[in-house]
């Protein structure tokens, strides 16, 4: 797998190194043999580099760097730099970068960083570079060291810490290993890795030699590593029936408003053809009632007031004239042979003289006064403020308009007229029958006849 590169450093040289015991996919001594990415890229740097490096088999990361401290390893495979361990290595250049993770278990869904975890109970591997790093930056969070990541995480799945720090590849690796499928990753935690080569300080002449092999290591070689230890299968455990169940409920719910709105719309515009048809009906009712109302005042024929109205109408003016003490008078009139007219002409010309004797009498009488067809062809007149010596006048006037007339087809017509003042406390029963016997004495006197009726006797004109 590895291509051949040229080898610039011709005198082979022989190291001893260590690596961790338990970090795969980075680095492991399995059956005594290093295995891992870190195995790889020894090999591969030792070739480029001419350099034999010796493993020195270690049970854990502890023994690893007290041997480094020690000098017994003069190599560290693959490790981060930091400050404490600056004091006892140099570092090559870094040959792979890493993300750190946070995992919890899969009830905490996002960790920010280290600043949001200070009531949770943090877990890190002992002599990790996190440690170091959070006793320097976070000191006041509640750590527990564990002693590798693959303890780390059954610690976190038996909930003996809240949150673990691991390397992205390895955590992700156990996680599936152990079938720990109630934990998750739950965000990126600093500081990223920069995994190099540690050299102790008493060899630090070999670093250049390092650096170049290095160098030499192509893209693509670095592609075919990752590719060979990342395995990771990433598990989403998310619980979508929430989201499903929600977006369901929001399309009933639109689906709910745009019919209500759809029958609100339809609702709306039959409340506005409704509104039109009642306005319409009122309209039509006003108009009814007006008509209703003229018809039950007045007469089919002449479209003078009817009978009850005028003897409502003459009650009122009763009531009125008991107590103001005015003058009032009633005019009677009745057409002289008017049955001859039928007689001689047909009924239908009796109508319509009818109806010319009301025009011409209506041209007569004042604003106030008030004309009724009493029946057939008698006609009554109410005249307000009038004392008899005025209805004796009026008489006269429409006497002589009529005898100015000429009717259709019969020519001139007359009238005999009975008029009776009010007397005070009469009835209206006891008023209309003076006036009408007035009347009728005219008509047995000889007709076209003028009839006052008062406690004084009758004045025949
Ligand atoms: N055309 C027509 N005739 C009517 C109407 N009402 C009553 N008459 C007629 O009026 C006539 C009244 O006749 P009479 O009561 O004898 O009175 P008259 O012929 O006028 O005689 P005097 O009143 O005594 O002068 C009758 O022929 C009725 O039929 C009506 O609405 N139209």
């Amino acid at each position: 797998m590895f291509g051949q590169s040229p080898l610039r450093y011709t005198s082979p040289i022989s190291l001893t190194y260590c690596v961790d015991p338990d970090w795969m996919p980075y680095e492991a001594i399995r059956v005594g043999k290093h295995v891992g990415l870190s195995a790889d890229y020894i090999h591969l740097i030792g070739k480029y580099a001419n350099i034999q490096f010796n493993l020195i088999e270690t049970s854990s990361w502890d023994e690893t760097l007290a041997l480094l401290k020690s000098g017994d390893c003069q190599v560290a495979s693959m490790l981060n730099p930091s400050p404490e361990r600056e004091s006892y290595l140099a570092f090559s250049k870094p040959f792979f970068n890493a993300e750190n993770v946070f995992v919890t278990n899969s009830d905490i869904p996002f960790v920010a960083g280290y600043g949001s975890l200070q009531s949770k109970r943090l877990g890190l591997v002992r002599n990790y570079r996190h440690q170091e790093y959070v006793e320097r930056y976070y000191p006041e969070l509640n750590v527990t060291l564990v002693e590798s990541e693959s303890a780390g995480l059954l610690a976190l799945s038996a909930n003996e810490i809240d949150v673990l720090v691991g390397s992205m590849l390895s955590v992700a690796r156990h996680i599936q290993k152990f079938g720990l499928n109630e934990l998750k990753v739950s965000g990126l935690a600093k500081p990223h890795d920069l995994l190099s080569i540690g050299l102790i300080k008493s060899q630090t002449q070999h670093l250049e030699r390092i650096n170049t092999a290095i160098d030499l290591i192509t893209e693509s070689q670095h592609v075919d590593l990752f590719r060979r230890w990342n395995q990771m299968t990433v598990v989403d455990n998310t619980d979508y029936r929430f989201f499903y169940i929600s977006g369901a409920a929001l399309l009933l719910f639109i689906a709910l408003m745009a019919w209500r709105n759809f029958y609100i719309v339809r609702f709306n515009r039959t409340l506005v053809v409704k509104n039109q048809l009642l306005e319409d009906l009122k309209v039509e009712l006003v108009e009814k009632n007006t008509q209703l109302e003229f018809l039950s005042n007045r007469d089919a024929l002449t479209s003078l007031y009817n009978r009850y109205f005028m003897v409502q109408r003459c009650e009122q003016e009763i009531a009125r004239l008991n107590r103001f003490k005015e003058n009032a008078c009633l005019v009677l009139y009745d057409i002289d042979h008017f049955k001859q007219i039928n007689d001689t002409h047909g009924h239908s010309l009796g109508d319509k003289i009818l109806c010319e004797l009301a025009q011409v009498v209506a041209r007569e009488i004042r604003q106030i006064d008030i004309m009724a067809r009493w029946g057939g062809e008698e006609f009554l007149i109410l005249c307000p403020q009038t004392d008899l010596v005025a209805a004796k006048a009026l008489s006269q006037r429409i006497q002589s308009a009529l005898a100015k007339y000429s009717f259709d087809i019969i020519g001139k017509l007359t009238c005999s007229f009975g008029i009776a003042q009010y007397a005070d406390n009469e009835s209206f029963i006891s008023w209309f029958d003076r006036a009408d016997d007035a009347m009728y004495r005219g008509k047995k006197q000889g007709r076209n006849a003028i009839v006052t009726a008062n406690s004084a006797p009758d004045i025949v004109e």
